[in-house]
């Protein structure tokens, strides 16, 4: 398979790494966050702000656009991108994890997941093939074979035989996007719940397909932070290193410093936008939440090193005072400062590695973390 993606600068302390991935639709830098659009949306902004902003891919959902309003119509009105008017990269998970985090009553057979639609109870079976045929139809440029989500916590018998399950859909994923989707890329998903031996047998066996990248999946999923990168470390240490490693629903800053020391290229997450539509943001020194009275007369920007539109314009009274009436602007511009933080904060880690001064940017993250609120 053609090179789709290029080692630029590696760390020589960690197994930090910077990189472009390059998909039909542009380069990306990494590593990097994609923010994400579940519905065809990055929630509150257009697509121009979105860009604005930095981000060059965004995820969406292969679940909710399937259920609604179906990828048959999007496909009539010339795919995701010219549906949402979206010109750059898209990633679309496979609906594995939505199916199981999302659906009512979803069983897993050996065909794949029957589940009935959360919107009208309706019953579907979303198999390797038609999640492939849904993202063919939306037109992504980075396609997520179709695995199941272990629950958390799980047996381990449940754990490998899912494991196990997932392994073969995935071949069939591979085998149906390699019989009509070679115009995108295919990502391939391990699993292996929270065992050590599950996880590296599940890498082994996903990097022996031939995809052009790699996610690390079903973390997150309420395991202790320690657990998620153990499990992390161990699905790492059988992936090549020059595919790119995707970290999926991964995470706080702190998660996503923590995954790039060990080598990973790219991240999803809704804490930012749905941190923002309920008033927490993010700053250089720790997370304020504009509930707090502390803030009804606080004329100082959400964070003063911050050179973001809502930074530049707007006190902290101000947005309080948005947020507490119910005013729909304060959604907007609380996702503008925290999106513009996380790209931020990624270009900070791209920097930092290109300079050889990771391990100090890393350093300087935590000490600032601890600091008082101000
Ligand atoms: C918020 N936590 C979280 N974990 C995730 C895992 C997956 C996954 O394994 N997809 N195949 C997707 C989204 C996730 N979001």
């Amino acid at each position: 398979m053609a090179s789709i993606f290029q080692i630029e600068k590696k760390c020589p302390q960690t197994g930090a790494r910077t990189g472009f991935l390059f998909t039909r639709r542009g380069v990306i830098e990494t590593p990097v966050f994609m923010p994400v659009g579940t519905q065809a949306s990055v929630k509150t902004l257009t697509p121009e702000e979105v860009s604005g902003l930095g981000a060059r891919i965004i995820l969406a959902n292969t679940y909710h656009l399937f259920l609604r309003p179906g990828h048959e119509l999007i496909a009539r009105h010339g795919g995701l991108h010219r549906f949402m008017n979206w010109p750059r990269s898209i990633l679309t998970d496979s609906g594995g994890y939505q199916v199981f985090s999302l659906a009512k009553l979803c069983k897993i057979e050996e065909e794949g997941a029957r589940f009935q639609s959360h919107l009208d109870g309706q019953e579907y079976l979303l198999t390797p093939e038609l999640s492939m045929e849904i993202q063919a139809g939306l037109d992504s440029d980075i396609r997520m074979v179709l695995d199941t989500c272990i629950p958390y916590p799980c047996s381990y018998d449940e754990a490998k035989r899912l494991t196990e399950l997932t392994h073969r859909w995935e071949k069939r994923s591979l085998l149906a996007w390699q019989k009509n989707h070679r115009e995108s890329l295919v990502f391939g998903i391990t699993q292996g719940g929270m065992f050590e031996d599950l996880r590296r047998y599940s890498a082994r066996v996903i990097a022996n397909f031939d995809f052009h990248g790699h996610a690390i999946g079903g973390l997150s999923v309420g395991e202790p932070h320690d657990l998620m990168i153990e499990m992390l470390e161990a699905s790492l240490s059988e992936l090549p290193e020059e595919k790119p490693r995707y970290l999926m629903g991964v995470g706080t800053p702190q998660d996503i410093l923590e995954a790039v020391s060990r080598g990973v290229d790219m991240f999803d997450c809704v804490l930012p936008t749905r941190n923002a539509r309920r008033g927490t943001l993010f700053t250089s020194f720790g997370k304020i939440s504009l509930k707090q009275s502390r803030y009804k007369d606080d004329e100082r920007p959400i964070d003063p090193e911050c050179q973001c539109y809502t930074c530049r314009n707007y006190s902290r009274a101000y947005l309080r005072h948005l947020f507490m009436a119910g005013e729909l602007l304060v959604y907007r511009l609380n996702t503008i400062h925290n999106l513009h933080f996380y790209l931020c904060f990624m270009e900070g880690i791209r920097d930092a590695i290109r300079k050889g001064r990771f391990e100090e940017f890393k350093k300087h993250y935590y000490e600032r973390k601890e600091e008082s609120e101000c």
